[in-house]
């Protein structure tokens, strides 16, 4: 039996997607809100939606997630409830939450689909949880929210990715997989979001450096698995936005004919940025990188992302189990693997502030309120 006392719930929310032709466009709204995009635009966005008949793989992907985390949560005993709800599309969060307060929970802990700190993978999504909890209290409804830390480097998220990467080694078609690199991939962001993402991170470390430190941790545990040393770097996928805008580089495409200039005939693909194999993983990769590799007659093995593999759902669940003990005042073990060290639990105020140009002006939960002078 294991507690999570002071839970009274445990939430999954993630970015959601949608589920079929007719809600590509009022989902991609939902996205874009406040940014003023016409809906042509937003139908050309969409055509990734459209070319997978209109619906995304998250909602099921989050579906299993929510399954295999109740039966990790059952296999230890702790019986509060374990819910999910979206961002940008049903279930969504509000409706989630109240659901939650009618049902009498007033102490809920989050975990959010994305492993990795910055504006677009933690504060906003602090944003929309204070926004939910913001309407819940003009209707009488009171609830308290926390967030698991960011969980990229937590030892069960660093083990499901090298066991994916040994796993497509195996699968790679080619005579000499040891002189095949690793090419890491995570979403690109805009460098002003990459700057702030670093500004209160613990040892300053931004969103490239929280991939680079568990990157070379997943290369080297991964290579000594399969006998053989691998050379590795990271690229970024699904840039968008105003082209003049400066984002991550470089392109996974790019790098693709990069290393075949330089002579490479294979090489393995892992999406370390991404918990499940989602959009941008079946388009920008499976699709559009895959066609790329196959233009310049690579070889091309893409790693499994984290989905509900044992070692990430346990992570999780002990995430849950390590912050209520920390609530309760107890002293738990906080594992991390490489050089930054376990996150932050609270996040400080103007964490991750920037999204692109402008600071976010709107409030944030999960956040360190400044103490009242
Ligand atoms: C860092 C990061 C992650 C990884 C962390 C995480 O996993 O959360 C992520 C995940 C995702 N991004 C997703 C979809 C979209 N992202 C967009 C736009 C943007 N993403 C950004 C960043 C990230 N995004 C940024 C800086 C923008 C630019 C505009 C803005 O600042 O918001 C747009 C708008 C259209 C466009 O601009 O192309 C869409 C439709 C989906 C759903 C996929 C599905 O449906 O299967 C998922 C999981
Ligand atoms: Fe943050």
């Amino acid at each position: 039996m294991t507690s999570l006392t002071p839970y009274d719930a445990v939430l999954l929310l993630s970015f959601g997607g949608p589920e079929a032709p007719e809600d590509v466009v009022p989902f991609l709204r939902n996205v874009t809100a406040g940014r003023g995009i016409p809906d042509a635009r937003l139908e050309e966005v969409g055509e990734h939606y459209y070319a997978f008949g209109g619906k995304s793989p998250i909602n099921d992907q989050n579906r299993a997630l929510l399954a295999a985390l109740r039966t990790d949560m059952d296999s230890r005993g702790i019986d509060v409830p374990v819910v999910w709800g979206n961002r940008n599309w049903d279930p969504y969060l509000t409706d989630v939450l109240r659901d939650l307060h009618d049902d009498g929970a007033r102490r809920v802990l989050t975990v959010v689909t994305s492993a990795y700190a910055s504006y677009s993978g933690c504060r906003q999504y602090r944003e929309n949880i204070a926004e939910a909890l913001a309407t819940l209290a003009a209707e009488g409804r009171d609830l308290e929210v926390d967030k698991v830390r960011p969980y990229y480097n937590h030892p069960g998220f660093v083990a499901a990715n090298v066991d994916a990467v040994v796993a497509a080694y195996r699968r790679l078609a080619t005579a000499r997989p040891g002189d095949a690199p690793l090419v890491l991939v995570t979403h690109s962001i805009p460098t002003a979001m990459e700057t702030a993402s670093g500004a209160q991170a613990p040892g300053g470390a931004t969103y490239s450096a929280q991939h680079l430190d568990v990157g070379a941790l997943i290369a080297a545990e991964a290579g000594r698995r399969l006998g053989h040393e691998l050379t590795w770097q990271l690229t970024y996928c699904s840039r968008s936005g105003n082209p003049a805008t400066p984002w991550l580089e470089p392109d996974v495409n790019d790098a693709l004919a990069e290393l075949h200039r330089g002579g490479t005939a294979a090489v393995v693909l892992a999406p370390i940025g991404f918990v499940s194999d989602h959009m941008e993983v079946i388009y920008d990769l499976d699709t559009e990188a895959r066609a790329t590799a196959e233009d310049l007659g690579m070889a091309m093995e893409r790693a499994a992302t984290v989905g509900t593999a044992p070692a990430f759902v346990s992570a999780l669940v002990d995430l849950f189990v390590e912050r209520a003990g920390t609530e309760r005042g107890e002293d738990p073990v906080r594992p991390a693997v490489g050089a930054v060290g376990p996150w932050h639990d609270v996040c400080p105020p103007g964490c991750c502030l920037l999204r692109d140009g402008e600071e976010s002006t709107v409030p944030a939960a999960c956040e360190l309120t400044p103490a009242v002078p």
